[in-house]
């Protein structure tokens, strides 16, 4: 079993690459061409700003948490979260109950991580056998175009998985800050997956056992300013393998940008929100009712940005695939079922591209249907 465990997460490692941080230091006019990405289509992007009907819906989950079960408020709250899991496969939260205290703390402790001299940084970079710590991830080949970021990535549950190296060489009042908020962001995901359980009508003991003793990392990111963000991609686009995610928006620079019928859209930071979508294994788990969108990170020439995703994923050793009472209520099951140590297999040894790795998951029959 712990094998089984470990296996999983080692699945997968990223080739070693430099500082971003430390390369956008230098005056450089121009990128190195690995950072520069030629077939990068110029997507529309439609901002925040420009139309308030396209912009990605907010839920209040006080109203979902503290009204009443059954109740007309509760119910059009509910749907809310219901149509942006459908239609967006992103929404922000706000009234999420992690306190303001906590997310600001965190927040200084991350913003000081990545000011940290690159000699105690490389104390904590990624090595040969693990893709855990300072780097990048997805990288498998030294030909291919590199994100303009440095992240920080770190197994955080279940507790016997954790690197108590790497935890120890963390500064303290991070580690602290770090163990809090991963804490509250799971006791947060669990709320929201229940939530959508009751929306798509999934006995709720199939929620629990899939996601109760979940895994989760961390994957704090930093952009920094690029002298050529027209060529640079701060995060290339991909969807998530996990559950849900996360994502706290350190800043108010905006980067965040969602697919949305063939355009991009930005994802502005609020105050105190919280950023949730859907990864893939839930698009898997609602037998594609959910949609596991595309999303990708842009970059700025005179501004950094940082977030925080938390991916919150099924109990590692656990099958996955559609909920059976949704398959029963559907007649039809959309995805295959696999053991989740074979899934992440695969999806670590690719490079992070579109919505690829579900594809594989999706059954003949269903490929038109489900997309
Ligand atoms: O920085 C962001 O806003 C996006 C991060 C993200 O998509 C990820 O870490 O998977
Ligand atoms: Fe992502």
């Amino acid at each position: 079993m712990e094998n089984q465990k470990n296996a999983a997460i080692n699945c997968g490692r990223s080739l070693i690459v430099p500082s971003v941080q430390e390369l956008a230091k230098q005056p450089l006019t121009k990128i190195p061409p690995r950072y520069v990405h030629q077939h990068h289509q110029k997507p529309l992007l439609i901002s925040s700003d420009d139309t308030s009907t396209l912009s990605v819906p907010v839920i209040d989950l006080h109203t979902l948490f503290a009204t009443a079960y059954g109740s007309s408020t509760y119910y059009s709250e509910l749907n809310k979260l219901h149509i942006a899991s459908k239609e967006w496969g992103f929404f922000q939260v706000i009234n999420h109950g992690i306190s303001e205290s906590l997310l600001e703390d965190f927040k200084r402790e991350v913003l000081s991580f990545f000011k940290l001299p690159i000699e105690e940084k490389q104390k904590l970079w990624q090595n040969e056998e693990s893709q855990e710590g300072f780097g990048q991830l997805f990288v498998v080949s030294d030909e291919q175009k590199l994100d303009w970021c440095d992240l920080f990535y770190i197994f955080t549950l279940p507790h016997s998985l954790r690197k108590s190296q790497l935890f120890q060489k963390l500064p303290p009042i991070l580690r602290e800050k770090l163990e809090a908020y991963s804490m509250e962001i799971k006791i947060l995901a669990m709320a929201i997956l229940g939530e959508m359980g009751k929306a798509l009508g999934i006995d709720n003991e199939e929620i629990t056992e899939l996601f109760e003793d979940g895994y989760q990392s961390v994957r704090m990111n930093h952009y920094p300013p690029c002298q050529e963000p027209e060529l640079a991609m701060g995060l290339y686009p991909h969807s998530d393998a996990g559950g849900l995610t996360i994502l706290y928006q350190l800043n108010e620079t905006e980067g965040l940008q969602v697919r949305k019928n063939g355009n991009w859209v930005s994802v502005k930071p609020l105050p105190n929100a919280l950023v949730v979508n859907i990864g893939d294994t839930m698009e898997i788990v609602s037998n594609g009712v959910y949609k596991s969108i595309e999303h990708r990170a842009s970059v700025q020439s005179n501004m950094e940005r940082l977030s925080v995703a938390t991916f919150y994923v099924p109990n590692m050793a656990k099958e996955v695939g559609p909920a059976p009472s949704l398959v029963a209520q559907h007649n039809v099951a959309n995805y295959r079922r696999v053991p989740l140590v074979e899934y992440y297999k695969g999806f670590f040894a690719r490079k992070l591209e579109g919505k690829s790795n579900l594809e594989f998951m999706k059954l003949e029959e269903s490929k038109e249907k489900v997309v």
